[in-house]
């Protein structure tokens, strides 16, 4: 591959031995290399080339200004062409499928779609207050928030996907869609620790996937990764393509299903020309990108807020100053709870699930500010340095919402700020790849949020300290499994969580 442009310019300087250091919190590495090599440094893995970003304005001179050359994926061997075959959005290159597939899931991701079925997200919101204050007998045992924060997750998604939801004993078929998701993190070699139900729905990859992904050879034997991973790729297929049809036998005999993406698919198929792959995929999208990530924030928080009482006191001073206790925050009052706001921006700037979000690929040649990006590479985000920039976030190793007061934008609107240092975090990612489920994310994250802190007064057991500073895989997605107490703060959680009554699946 050539290191130099036509014009004599180099590759940016980056550091020769790496991939030792990029093995558990790979993060940590970026960060300092970042402080050695500046705002764009090379990382070589094998003879691919990823060029680190590390700056807001170079996020945005490349990842936005030039989306056109930066918005591709490259086709690793194991995930993106073995496992989702170049589909799922996420693992297609930047070509007219993405646009269209992304077009077809987006009519469920807009801000008027969300509007749409908020009722659905506000009632799995009710069954996580309800579950967690049942199952700790009213606050007296302390629970681990794992699989609670992950079938709250989960069944939003089912439920925007297929108009189905898991009752607390789940049917064949999602345990086996939880099955076929942990095979998925075992095979492209991300977990490291214990396995919890719900919670491994999917993960993006951080760049540094396997060998196999890096040694061309290795694709062409027959290893045991190579057939696990066809085989997962047929599991998918067929679990997928079996909650379709499930939905498609309920429809054809009569039943009124809510809308949701695999009822669109169901009436577009022909229209939209999409084969039975395209089809499984696309339905299985949401359930893949929208349980690890909401989960892992909302255990972030609750990991993070029983050290900081001076928090949870100011966030339980606005609830009761503009809710009250007579009833729960509902999504409308969003705008009138800033410093419950702040808090969630403030969790994701220093727990952002994806430490290196998920790499965009070059299609183009291209020269910047002196230093040449070949085409192929593959652009990393790193998350880690940009939320601890200190010009933007001052004292940035400090958990404090208060840097967000003011901040009246969501997540979706702050990203498309012209000044990019006023941007509220980068957890989403960046340019024509950003996140499309941004806008629902941010509506489940409040819901849940702001109602646990409404109902509970969360605390930490003094013989099990958390830790804030290890995790669970290989970016920052999920705390080490721990502990908290719910203990109810007033009498009228009791009275509302009364009227709550979980639906059957
Ligand atoms: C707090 C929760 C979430 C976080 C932190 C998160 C984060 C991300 C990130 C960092 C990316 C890569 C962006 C880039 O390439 O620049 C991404 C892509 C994606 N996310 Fe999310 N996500 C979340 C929730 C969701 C939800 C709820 C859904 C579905 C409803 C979803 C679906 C997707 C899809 C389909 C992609 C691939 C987009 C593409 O390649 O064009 N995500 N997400």
């Amino acid at each position: 591959k050539n290191v130099f442009s036509t014009t004599g310019a180099p590759i940016p300087p980056g550091p020769l031995f790496r991939y030792a250091f990029l093995r558990k919190y790979p993060e940590r590495a970026l960060h300092a290399w970042a402080k050695v090599y500046g705002p764009l440094f090379s990382v070589w893995m094998g003879n691919q080339l990823f060029i680190v970003i590390s700056d807001p304005k170079v996020a945005r001179d490349l990842l936005v200004t030039q989306g056109a050359i930066f918005s591709s994926r490259k086709q690793y061997f194991v995930k993106n062409r073995t496992i989702l075959a170049g589909r799922a959005i996420t693992a297609t290159a930047y070509d007219g499928t993405w646009r269209h597939h992304r077009r077809l899931a987006m009519q469920f991701l807009t801000p008027k779609a969300v509007e749409g079925y908020t009722q659905v997200l506000d009632y799995e919101a009710s069954i996580l207050i309800r579950s967690l204050y049942q199952e700790s007998k009213q606050g007296k045992l302390a629970l681990n928030p794992a699989s609670y924060t992950g079938r709250y997750a989960f069944n939003n998604m089912l439920m925007i996907s297929f108009a189905t939801r898991a009752d607390a004993s789940h049917s064949p078929l999602v345990e086996r869609v939880i099955e076929l998701a942990m095979e998925f993190m075992d095979l492209t070699g991300l977990f490291l620790g214990k396995l919890y139900p719900y919670r491994l729905i999917f993960c993006d990859l951080g760049p540094w996937s396997n060998a196999i992904d890096f040694i061309t050879p290795l694709q062409w034997i027959p290893t045991r990764m190579r057939s696990r991973a066809r085989k997962l790729h047929t599991e998918l297929i067929d679990v997928y393509g079996a909650m379709y049809l499930a939905l498609k036998a309920r429809i054809d005999g009569g039943e009124v299903v809510p809308e949701c993406l695999a009822k669109t698919l169901i009436e577009t198929r022909e229209v939209e020309k999409l084969d039975w792959e395209d089809t499984c995929m696309l339905a299985a999208v949401f359930a893949l990108g929208g349980v690890h990530s909401i989960s892992g924030i909302i255990q972030w928080f609750l990991a993070l807020i029983p050290s900081h009482p001076e928090v949870q006191a100011s966030a339980h001073e606005e609830l009761d100053r503009v809710i009250g206790r007579d009833h729960w925050p509902n999504a409308e009052d969003e705008a009138r709870l800033p410093y419950i706001r702040a808090i969630i921006k403030e969790v994701q700037r220093v727990h952002a699930p994806f430490w290196m979000a998920t790499p965009h690929l070059s299609t183009e040649d291209y020269e910047y500010n002196g230093m040449f990006i070949p085409k192929d590479t593959a652009m990393v985000l790193n998350c880690f340095t940009m939320h601890h920039n200190e010009e933007r976030y001052p004292d940035s190793y400090t958990f404090n919402p208060d840097r967000y007061m003011g901040d009246e934008l969501s997540c979706a609107e702050s990203a498309k700020l012209s000044n990019v240092m006023e941007r509220d975090h980068w957890t989403f990612g960046a340019g024509r790849r950003i996140c499309p489920g941004l806008v629902v994310a941010e509506r489940e994250l409040f819901l849940a949020i702001s109602r646990i802190l409404w109902a509970f007064n969360v605390r930490a057991l003094p013989s099990a300290p958390i830790s804030l500073e290890e995790y669970e895989g290989t970016s920052g997605r999920t705390p080490m499994p721990f502990r908290v107490e719910f203990e109810p703060r007033h009498e009228n959680v009791d009275g509302v969580l009364a009227g709550i009554e979980e639906m059957k699946a």
